[in-house]
């Protein structure tokens, strides 16, 4: 397979309604498509991160002019560009786990498309459809919470995600609990926002039988997290500080999390992920599939990954419907609080050549 194109578009899909968090609201998903082009067939992703490096270090400029000056020089001058050997490649780059992911999967889709093998078979997914959790954000007031778990539940999300951030946190969560009892599966998502000095204020939540409490403290602080989850009964996921499987390795070993939030995008790439995944079952940690609003570019692809036999929690993975009026993409329609996994050969979807013209904001060419 020989890389003969490659070019970046711009999208910009506006959100139904504002997703608030503890690091801020986002109002429209904004973010780039990579569209790679070979001898053989094409393949396409989407980038995960945002204009603003406020969430996570990297974003959307920044990630271009990686993917552009140092991470496609290297495929170009593979002789046969293949996943295997792009990684690598690409390790010569420090960081930049977004961008590596983006071209590493935009290449797999390619190099899959060619075998006609879908991204389900490569990964190993035993699932034909997966469970899908939805993640709720920060609300004005409680029975503003209660109406949208309320149409969630009614819509057949099967667990419920609660941001949270210091001042809403043990309210919402009592307040569900409350309106719809014990045996809802309900997690939180701190997104970072609380220190060791919250510990015993984060304890508050253990009444509560949560599944998970998400990324509590900063980022990339295993020995804080270890620490808090010594002083909590409800497990410790972490999200934010796990960037591959050395990193998983570390702190299961340091007993910084029980539950892993598996990001593709976030790890460099499924073939990383598919490592995590491994590495957490070995241990009898669960894992499931997180999310980060992608269009249908970037949620395909998590659902092969949410197949796999070690996802035994429900993921972030929600219906288009959740997020957007209109993808660019076939919409992901929620039947019976699941959603299909793509069964067509790479990531098993296309963008809507309509559709995305429409969202695209800027084309770039990136090779050659
Ligand atoms: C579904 C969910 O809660 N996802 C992330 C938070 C998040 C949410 C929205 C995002 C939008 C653009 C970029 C990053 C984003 C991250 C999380 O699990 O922590
Ligand atoms: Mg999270």
């Amino acid at each position: 397979m020989r890389l003969e194109r490659a070019e970046l578009l711009h999208v910009s899909l506006p959100l139904i309604t504002p997703f608030r968090t503890s690091f801020g609201t986002m109002t429209s998903k904004d973010t780039f498509l990579l569209h790679i082009v070979t001898d053989r067939a094409e393949g396409w992703s989407e980038f995960a991160a945002d204009p603003e490096p406020l969430y996570c270090a990297e974003f959307i400029a920044g990630a271009e002019i990686v993917i552009r000056d140092f991470l496609l020089p290297r495929v170009a001058a593979l002789r046969t560009p293949t996943t295997a050997a792009l990684a690598p490649a690409m390790a010569a780059v420090k960081g930049h786990e977004l961008a590596k992911a983006a071209l590493e999967t935009a290449l797999l889709d390619a190099e899959l498309r060619a075998h006609g093998m879908p991204l389900a078979t490569f990964l190993g997914s035993v699932h034909e459809r997966v469970p899908a959790g939805v993640s709720i954000g920060i609300k004005d007031s409680l029975p503003e919470l209660i109406d949208d778990v309320e149409r969630y539940l009614a819509e057949g999300y099967v667990r419920i995600k609660l941001k949270i951030e210091p001042g809403w946190d043990v309210a919402p969560v009592r307040a569900v609990r409350e309106r719809f009892g014990e045996a809802l599966p309900l997690q939180v998502d701190a997104n970072t926002a609380y220190t060791l000095a919250d510990a015993e204020h984060l304890g508050k939540l253990d009444e509560f039988g949560l599944l998970l409490i998400e990324e509590p403290l900063e980022e990339n602080n295993l020995h804080a997290h270890a620490r808090l989850q010594r002083r909590l009964t409800t497990p410790v996921c972490l999200d934010e500080s796990i960037h591959n499987a050395r990193d998983a390795a570390s702190a299961i070993a340091l007993d910084a999390c029980r539950v892993i939030n598996i990001k593709p995008a976030r790890v460099g790439g499924y073939p990383e992920a598919r490592r995590i995944h491994d590495l957490a079952a070995a241990h009898g940690v669960p894992v499931w599939c997180g999310g980060m609003l992608e269009t249908g570019i970037g949620r395909a692809p998590n659902l092969a990954l949410a197949a796999l036999p070690g996802c035994t929690l429900p993921g972030d993975t929600s219906a288009s419907g959740r997020y957007f009026a209109e993808d660019i993409t076939e919409p992901f329609v929620l039947r019976d609080g699941h959603l299909p996994v793509p069964t067509a050969p790479g990531i098993g979807i296309d963008p809507l050549p309509d559709a995305l013209a429409r969202f695209t904001t800027a084309r770039r060419r990136l090779y050659p």
